[in-house]
Parts: structure tokens; C-alpha cells; sequence
């Protein structure tokens, strides 16, 4: 046989059992694949088919070991599980392969697996008391058809039907496929059939015609999540740092990665559904299909500095070098600078953030001993109604809309803030500073400006038949184009207008130009915008992620009630659902730390740090109200030895330890611990927003729901456990949490 046509897939799950194997299993394995490529006759493999079945075989790796694998076509193999020698011939009639009807996925099922497994989650058998209940089967309110329908393995229906216990559930799922595991959760938490038929179903079926009996095709599907590539086998056999979204995507993420859209797109969806997997993906198949070059002509751009160094470390674990090599990755205010300082050369302009403007318009207000208005109001007034709508003279902010912002103002009124508006941006050039919203802005006018003169030269070129006036060039005699091919966004949801408008215009209107990806429930910048009136129409090419890969169920629950009764849009102006979010993990519920005083629950706080020994100090954190609480809780734990660093807006701020920080650094990050803490009445949401119920109830309305939405940032940042701590009163988003008093 070729050695070159030979091709060698390993199915999902049958790499975590790898995962398990001993350490020299390991090592044969990966001798194994090489020799298999090579030669699959080879005598030393021992390739034999399975007694009874026409697909399955087995083939040596070590003495001890066997893999089994299903031959998809001549040279096309795939290995479904790695066994001991023992056990591949004892029970081959419980070993059951297929393609699913209904995502057309190859699945495979070890019954004698599945079935020890649910045993193993069995309650002891109770002492007889008085007569026992007979417990109630989990699905017994669902038909065998019913269950297919949704997508569950065929071969599993007997054992399913002699579910009892959520336990024996968790027991299935681990061995199961993960449709199925999907399925069953979403039912067992009480979704109704046609529920999940609709959010978990559909959105994995393939739209075409299955033949069952085709498993080349079926292997092509995104359903039928593989491996092939030689470098993510040898780190499944390393362990440890074997990252899986880097291989087995979901086929609702490799759906939206893989997609032609034919303008901009945006994918939603709850904490941890992979929303950044899918955005690191995205830029890879956009990179592969470009000719090969020099330049970067992908942009990945996110919210901040910390982020997009995450998204660079990420993006280098995915493609290498060469992949970094071709895609920009900058942060969107770092771009929006680079931007205006390309058209400023000369400008050395400090850029300010958002308290030390605060800070100024209140110098600047006391200066003026003006106390009609307070800083805060005119901040946001200035930043989203004048930059915001690019407003520059008196007689156009007199017009200019100011939806969303709250108390209505007269007209006198307005014509006293745009005075103080030209005051400040005034003083500001004076002091030689300007804001981030400033700079988005002006960027976002170079950028519009540029695009027009690019439309100039293309039209000009179009009129020409095609030739190049060189005169029409930029000053610097270089080609005037897009800067960009594709452009990718990651936390859309905290961009600000200038940024949206400026991003439009780095990008030709063309397929596959702008592809989104952020959840409006996380928004904590208070950015709300209308994509279509920013120019970025993705109407019809929006889609949402609902399986959440790093929040456990008890965790994500909790979380969601913090949210309960508001309500969310889409970027476009339409509301948008958090329905079919879900989760196959399972643990423990949140953890409720009540005490008297904060210096009490600083003590609490070590006391739960000091006990977790076992875990490392990097993958715990401690999120805060304010900056002051960081410290303060720092200062106890560094009392108990045990170190802590801040994370400041760049991350955090050097050395070892566990990360503390206030809520809006944990942005898109993730901990295997979490704590909240300070979650009291009076500090979460701030006592000044409580303070705005009676004076200006819009904005109180819109800092409650980010405050909420910053509680639920925080909570759905841990993987395994979540604690919170509060002293005093506890806050009032707390309360469904809390036992009924
Ligand atoms: N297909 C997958 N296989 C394995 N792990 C995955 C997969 N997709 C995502 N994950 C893991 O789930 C976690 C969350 O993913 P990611 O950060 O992309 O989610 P997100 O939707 O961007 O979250 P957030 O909105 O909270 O920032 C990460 O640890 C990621 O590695």
C-alpha cells in the first residue's frame, strides 16, 4: 500500500482515554500512529479485523495493548479506542459504532463501558426500612423515538431507560457521545422535547440526507469530531498542556468557523461557549485561505491590552509562528491610536482614562464653581451624545438625539452644556491630554476619510478600464488601500461607536469582511450600539453559542438569576436571549460566606485560601468591588503567606500568586477557583447608583443592569467552585441565591 495515501483520524473521547493510559502505553501509541501511516500491514501491527463486523479492527500497539479502529475506505482509518489486550475480544458484541441520523456524525459506544460507569454512580443499596419506593426512571416521560429524534445514540436507549439518579446520569454521559450527554442534561433539567429539539438539536443536524453506510462522508461532517494532525496526538500523549478546542470544536462552533458569510457576521452566546475559540479558529481558516505572504492582512482586535495578549498567546498555541505572522493583533484603542498618531506625527498627547477624565471634569468644575451639573452626567453626555454622534457645533447638538440618556434636558440647558463641553475639551488640549473616546473618534474620521479617497481612486481606476492613476495615490507614494482583508473582534460588546465606525472603514464591504464575537449579558462599559446605523449590517448572519465549556451547571444557574428580569439586545437593536444555555459540567453550588464586619470576611477569605492547598496559587482568584478592597485583602492573605498579585488594566501586575482584582479585570478571563467577595448592600452596585433611583431613574436603571452584568462577568469565570463572600447586608442581587428567611 502507498504510505503517503494512509490517513489516520482519532475520535473525540477516545483521546481522554489515552489520556489515562500509562506513561509507556503512551509513548507506543505514538510509535504506533507513525508506523501505522506508514505501513498498516506491517507485521509488527498485527491489523486484523474484528470477528463478526466488517469495519472494526484491531492492531497492535505494545505487547499489552490494542487499538481498535473502524476502516472509513481504502487508507482511511480511524482509531475509536485504545484497549488492553484482555478486554478487545471479550465483549465484542457491546462495542457499537454508527452514524448518527441525525448529525450525520460517526459515533461510537462501548456499552460494557457506559454500563460499568452508571454503576459505578449506583446508591448503595438501602437498608430495608419500611417499604422502599421504587424510584421513578428519569426518562420515563420520553419515548424511545422521541430520544432518536433529538439525536441520542440508538444503542444507549436500554441503559437510559434504567436511569434513576442524576448520579448514574453524570455516569452515562461521561462515556457517552456528546450529543447525546446533551441531550440528556437539557432533558433531565426539565426542558420540554420540542425545547430541545429546538436548542440543542437543530443547531447540530446536518441539512442533508444521511446515508448511514457512507462513513467517509460521515468523517467529513463537523459532528464527527477528529484528530489528524500529528502535533495535537503528540501532545494528548504528553498530557497536561493538551488543549482540546485546539482539535475537537463543537459542530455548532466548527459551523461558524467554517462558514462563507457574505458580509459581516456575529456569533452571541453565554460565558464559555468558546466564543473566543471560535474567534481564534475563524482567523486561522481566514489566514489559510489567503495566498501566502508577508503582511498581516487579519486583524484580531478585542477590548484591552490584557485580552489581546491572551488572544496572542493563543493564537501562537493554534497556528505557530507562521500564523502569528500574517495577523495584526491589537487591542481596539491601541489600533485607534496608532491610527490618529499615523495622521499627528508630531503629537506627543497623553491619552487619559476613564477616572482621570472624571477627575478633571471635576477640577474643572470646581474651578468654574459650578454645581448644576455633576461630573459623572456630563462625562457621559460628552463622550456618547457629542464624540459619540460626532456633534461639533452648538446649533447640531441642539438636535442631536439623546435616546437612552436619561432625564430629559431643555433647551437652555443644552446650550449650558455644550459651553461647558467646549471648556473642557479646551482644557484638555491645554494640558495636552486627551480621552480614549476622543481618540476613537478621531480615528474613526481619519479611517472614514481614507475610505472615501480609496473609493475615489477605485472608482477613478473603474472609469479608467482598469489603470492606475498614480496621482490619485497617498502622499508617501504607497498603494492607498484597506488596511485589512478580514477583520475579527472578540468582546464586541464593550466597543464604542468610533471604534465600529472605524473598523468599518479599515475593511472593503465584501464576504467575509467582519466576523464578531461577544455577549451583550457580560457588557460593563455601558457602550450599547446599533450596528446596521454604524454601517455594519449583520442582519441574517447572526448566530449563537449555548454550550457552556467552563461553568459548571450549578454555577451557571445561580449565575443567570443574577440577571433575572432584564433584559439584553443583540448589537442591533433586537433582544437577545441567553435561551439554551447550558452545560455538561457538574459540581458543587456556589458557596455563601455571610460575616459581620469586612475585616471578618478578610479572615473568611484567607481561611477558604489557606485550606486549598492542593491548588495552584495561579489558578485562584479574588475579585473585589473597588481597588482599595484588592489591597486590603491582599495585605490579610500576604499576613497567612500567601501571595497575591493585582491585575491591573495590563494583567496582572508580575510574579507569582493568586490573582485579585477588581470585577471589571476578569473580562474574559478563567480560574479553576473563584471568590467573589464585598458582595454587600451598599458596594454591589455601588451605594451612588442606589442614589440615582430618584434623580435620574434611566441611569439608574442602566447602572444597576451593568452592575449585575459585572456580578455575573465575575461568577462565570470558575471552572470547578465558585465562594461568595459579603459582611453586613448581603447585596441585593443576591437574593435568589439566598436561602427563603
Ligand atoms: N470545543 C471545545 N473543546 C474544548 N474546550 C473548549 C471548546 N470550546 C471552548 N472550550 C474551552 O471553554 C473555555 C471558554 O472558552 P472561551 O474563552 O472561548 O469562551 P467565551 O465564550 O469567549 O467566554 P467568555 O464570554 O466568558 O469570555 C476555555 O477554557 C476553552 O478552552
Amino acid at each position: 500500500m502507498n504510505s503517503t495515501s494512509v490517513t489516520l483520524r482519532l475520535l473525540d473521547k477516545a483521546d481522554k482515554e489515552i489520556l489515562k493510559l500509562p506513561r509507556a502505553v503512551k509513548g507506543a501509541l505514538y510509535d504506533f500512529q507513525h508506523k501505522f501511516k506508514a505501513n498498516p500491514q506491517a507485521t509488527g501491527l498485527q491489523l486484523k479485523q474484528l470477528k463478526g463486523d466488517n469495519r472494526l479492527w484491531s492492531a497492535r500497539i505494545n505487547d499489552d495493548y490494542r487499538a481498535l479502529l473502524l476502516r472509513l475506505a481504502d487508507g482511511d482509518w480511524l482509531i475509536v479506542s485504545v484497549k488492553h489486550r484482555k478486554e478487545v475480544y471479550e465483549n465484542l458484541d457491546r462495542l457499537t459504532y454508527g452514524v448518527n441520523q441525525i448529525t450525520g456524525g460517526i459515533e461510537y459506544v462501548d456499552l460494557q463501558v457506559v454500563e460499568e460507569s452508571v454503576l459505578r454512580k449506583a446508591a448503595p443499596p438501602q437498608p430495608p426500612t419500611t417499604a422502599p419506593r421504587q424510584p421513578e426512571p428519569l426518562f420515563g416521560h420520553i419515548t424511545d423515538q422521541q430520544l432518536t429524534d433529538l439525536g441520542v445514540a440508538e444503542p444507549l436507549l436500554p441503559v437510559i431507560r434504567t436511569l434513576t439518579t442524576e448520579d448514574q446520569l453524570l455516569g452515562l454521559i461521561e462515556y457517552a457521545p456528546q450529543l447525546t450527554g446533551e441531550v440528556l442534561l437539557w432533558l433531565f433539567d426539565g426542558k420540554s422535547y420540542e425545547e430541545v429539539l429546538e436548542q440543542v438539536t437543530a443547531p447540530v443536524a446536518t441539512p442533508e440526507p444521511v446515508d448511514t453506510e457512507d462513513f467517509q462522508a460521515a468523517a467529513q461532517r463537523p459532528a464527527t469530531m477528529v484528530t489528524t494532525t500529528d502535533d495535537a496526538l503528540r501532545e494528548a500523549l504528553e498530557g497536561g498542556s493538551f488543549g482540546r478546542w485546539k482539535v475537537f470544536l463543537h459542530p455548532a462552533q466548527a459551523k461558524l468557523v467554517e462558514r462563507d458569510y457574505s458580509g459581516p457576521a456575529r456569533v452571541g452566546g453565554g460565558p464559555g461557549t468558546g466564543k473566543t475559540i471560535v474567534a481564534l479558529h475563524r482567523v486561522k481558516q481566514l489566514v489559510d485561505q489567503l495566498p501566502p505572504g508577508r503582511t498581516k492582512p487579519v486583524l484580531l482586535t478585542t477590548y484591552n491590552k490584557n485580552l489581546a495578549a491572551d488572544l496572542r498567546a493563543r493564537l501562537l498555541e493554534l497556528g505557530g509562528e507562521a500564523l502569528l505572522s500574517r495577523v495584526d493583533i491589537s487591542h481596539v484603542d491601541q489600533l485607534a491610536l496608532r491610527v490618529v498618531r499615523e495622521a499627528e506625527p508630531g503629537s506627543n498627547k497623553q491619552t487619559i482614562d476613564d477616572n482621570q477624565v472624571l477627575r478633571e471634569w471635576r477640577a474643572m468644575l470646581d474651578e468654574l464653581d459650578e454645581t448644576g451639573w455633576d461630573a459623572e452626567f456630563l462625562h457621559e453626555e460628552w463622550t456618547q451624545v457629542i464624540l459619540g454622534q460626532a456633534v461639533v457645533s452648538r446649533t447640531e447638538y441642539f438636535r442631536a438625539r439623546r435616546a437612552g440618556r436619561g432625564r430629559n434636558i431643555t433647551r437652555a440647558e443644552r446650550a449650558d452644556i455644550w459651553q461647558l463641553a467646549e471648556k473642557f475639551t479646551q482644557r484638555l488640549d491645554r494640558l495636552g491630554r486627551q480621552t480614549w473616546a476622543q481618540v476613537a473618534e478621531r480615528a474613526a474620521r481619519l479611517e472614514m476619510e481614507r475610505e472615501q479617497r480609496i473609493q475615489a481612486i477605485e472608482r477613478q481606476r473603474a472609469e479608467a478600464g482598469g489603470l492606475d492613476n498614480i496621482h490619485q495615490q497617498d502622499g508617501s507614494a504607497a498603494w492607498l488601500r484597506y488596511r485589512y482583508r478580514h477583520i475579527v473582534v472578540d468582546e464586541a460588546q464593550d466597543l464604542r461607536p468610533g471604534h465600529w465606525k472605524m473598523l468599518r472603514s479599515m475593511v472593503a464591504r465584501d464576504r467575509n469582511d467582519l466576523f464578531l464575537v461577544g455577549d451583550t449579558h457580560q457588557r460593563i462599559y455601558n457602550n450599547q450600539v446599533t450596528l446596521g446605523s454604524l454601517g455594519i449590517n449583520i442582519r441574517g448572519r447572526s448566530a449563537k453559542l449555548t454550550l457552556s465549556y467552563r461553568t459548571t451547571r450549578q454555577i451557571l444557574e445561580k449565575a443567570l438569576e443574577v440577571l433575572e428580569g432584564e433584559s439584553f439586545d443583540d448589537l442591533d437593536g433586537n433582544s437577545e436571549t441567553l435561551a439554551g444555555y447550558r452545560s455538561v459540567l457538574s459540581g458543587g453550588l456556589p458557596e455563601l460566606h455571610p460575616s459581620a464586619d469586612w475585616a471578618a470576611e478578610r479572615e473568611a477569605i484567607a481561611e477558604l485560601v489557606a485550606a486549598w492547598e492542593d491548588i495552584p496559587l495561579e489558578q485562584i482568584a479574588i475579585c473585589v468591588p473597588t481597588n482599595e478592597m484588592a489591597r486590603e485583602v491582599a495585605v490579610t492573605l500576604a499576613h497567612v503567606g500567601i501571595r497575591a498579585v493585582e491585575i491591573g488594566p495590563d494583567g496582572p501586575r508580575g510574579g507569582e500568586g493568586l490573582h485579585i482584582g477588581t470585577m471589571f479585570r476578569f473580562k474574559g478571563l478563567e480560574y479553576q477557583r473563584m471568590i467573589i467577595a464585598g458582595v454587600s448592600e451598599g458596594l454591589v452596585p455601588r451605594q451612588a447608583v442606589l442614589q440615582l433611583k430618584s434623580t435620574d431613574a434611566l441611569r439608574y436603571r442602566r447602572e444597576l443592569l451593568r452592575a449585575r452584568s459585572l456580578l455575573f462577568v465575575a461568577a462565570t469565570r470558575s471552572r470547578d467552585s465558585l465562594a461568595i463572600f459579603w459582611h453586613g447586608a448581603p447585596s441585593r442581587f443576591l437574593t435568589p441565591l439566598l436561602p427563603p428567611t
